[in-house]
């Protein structure tokens, strides 16, 4: 008889096989960690569905392979399919759902905004539930700095699953097409990331960091309409033409009413490592930036190596210290004294209450409002109040302070 005859119940065998399975990610082996949902033989054909919801540190990807290369040793097993349930207590947690929302970008490639964004996102991690998402759909690099692989598997629903990495999720085009360059562009780019923001199915509904592509194209733009950006943060090196870069899309940014945060000054300096003597890389000063200064970080090999979830940098402490704080005061947010609050009013008492406090007023006297969403179609309605142009009703800035609370500053023409 050979030695490769079949089981009487092979389930038993593959259920055997898989208890003496451990990974690092894991505490107990693969079946007692409650990771093998449920195994199915037909003939030679076996598949096993595992929930990775009771082990948050262990990746997709780690989990399959180890459960293929055990079990397509198995006499009597010739094809070997491994699928994924849909994961987690609240699959499919929403955008809407993050309790925050934080962006990283900058004026121009290469200055160090996903190296940021990464790292502020590993930082965070030690505190808080962080998700990553990679939107940088032209040069998408979170999941190389990360050392982050596909597949990406899909919710019975077909919603993109992030990729567990060591407790954070991690999400990004560069997923979908590990190997592939992508040379998306336009409509296409937008939509691509468009549909996998709106689809994917995250677990974690704390905070959502952002790694937006370069520049302020298409893809920057609606993607900072379409997702409540708490705070942004914006990378730049300190030369002078990065500068002025950097000031034009912090205005654009202000513009479009996202809330800048402040700018992150990178490879400032480069500390010798033999005689320790630090020195500018760039001469230029960076008093010009018309951002706050979040934190200032040198060119440091130590960047390059991959960051690890839940293991805080000191460089990274100042940064993720001023995010922090920004984060409880957006929290706690109180609409100045002066101002019309007309959150949470219906349509018609909410242009009353403008109305009112804006006739009141005399010329040249400061008009303030708090909307609960964006009040710049309100330019419209002052300028008939007033008789006047929409463009006399200048200036005219909207301020994005929290999720739900714009700021409208004007003065009576
Ligand atoms: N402070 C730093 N010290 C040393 N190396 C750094 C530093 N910041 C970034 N780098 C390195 O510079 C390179 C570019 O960084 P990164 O990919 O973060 O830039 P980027 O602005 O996201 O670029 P792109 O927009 O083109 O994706 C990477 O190899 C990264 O490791």
């Amino acid at each position: 008889m050979p030695a490769t005859d079949p089981p009487d119940d092979p389930r038993t065998v593959v259920r055997e096989t898989l208890s003496d399975v451990s990974l690092p990610s894991v505490d107990s082996d693969l079946v007692s960690a409650g990771i093998v949902a449920e195994i199915d033989v037909h003939g030679s054909d076996l598949t096993v569905v595992v929930d990775l919801s009771s082990a948050p540190n262990a990746s997709s990807e780690n989990v399959m392979t180890a459960v293929i290369e055990v079990t397509e040793d198995i006499p009597g097993i010739e094809n070997v399919q491994v699928e994924q349930t849909t994961p987690g207590p609240d699959p499919g947690a929403n955008l809407e759902d993050f309790e925050h929302v934080i962006a990283v970008a900058s004026a121009k490639g290469g200055v160090g905004k996903s190296t940021v964004a990464t790292r502020l996102a590993t930082t965070l991690a030690a505190d808080r539930e962080v998700a990553l998402f990679d939107a940088d759909v032209h040069g998408p690099n979170v999941h190389r700095l990360l050392e982050v692989e596909g597949p990406v598997y899909s919710t019975d629903d077909g919603e993109p699953i992030p990729i567990s990495h060591q407790g954070m999720e991690v999400m990004g085009v560069g997923l979908l097409e590990s190997d592939v360059p992508l040379a998306w562009r336009g409509a296409m780019a937008h939509d691509a990331v468009s549909d996998l923001f709106g689809e994917t199915a995250w677990r974690s509904d704390d905070t959502l960091v952002i790694d937006l592509p370069p520049g302020t194209g298409d893809v920057v733009l609606t993607t900072l309409q379409e997702v409540p950006v708490d705070a942004l943060v914006v990378v730049t090196t300190p030369f002078e033409t990065s500068i002025t870069d950097t000031n034009r899309t912090i205005d654009l940014f202000l513009d479009e009413g996202v809330p800048v945060l402040g700018a992150v000054v990178n490879m400032a300096e480069f500390v010798c490592e033999h005689c320790g003597e630090p020195n500018e890389l760039f001469t230029d000063d960076v008093a010009d930036l018309s951002a706050e200064v979040l934190a200032t970080l040198p060119f440091d090999r130590d960047f390059q190596e991959r960051p690890v979830p839940g293991e805080t940098t000191p460089r990274f402490e100042e940064l993720t210290g001023a995010i922090e704080a920004e984060l409880d005061a957006l929290a706690t947010y109180e609409p100045p004294e002066d101002a019309v609050d007309i959150r949470g009013l219906d349509p018609e008492p909410r242009r009353d209450r403008v109305r009112e406090a804006f006739e009141d007023l005399e010329s040249g006297e400061q008009f303030r409002v708090v909307s609960d969403r964006d009040p710049t179609p309100v330019r419209q309605y002052l300028a008939t109040l007033a008789e006047v142009e929409p463009a006399a009703i200048d200036p005219f800035d909207v301020r994005r302070k929290s999720p739900d609370a714009w700021e409208l500053t004007t003065v009576y023409p």
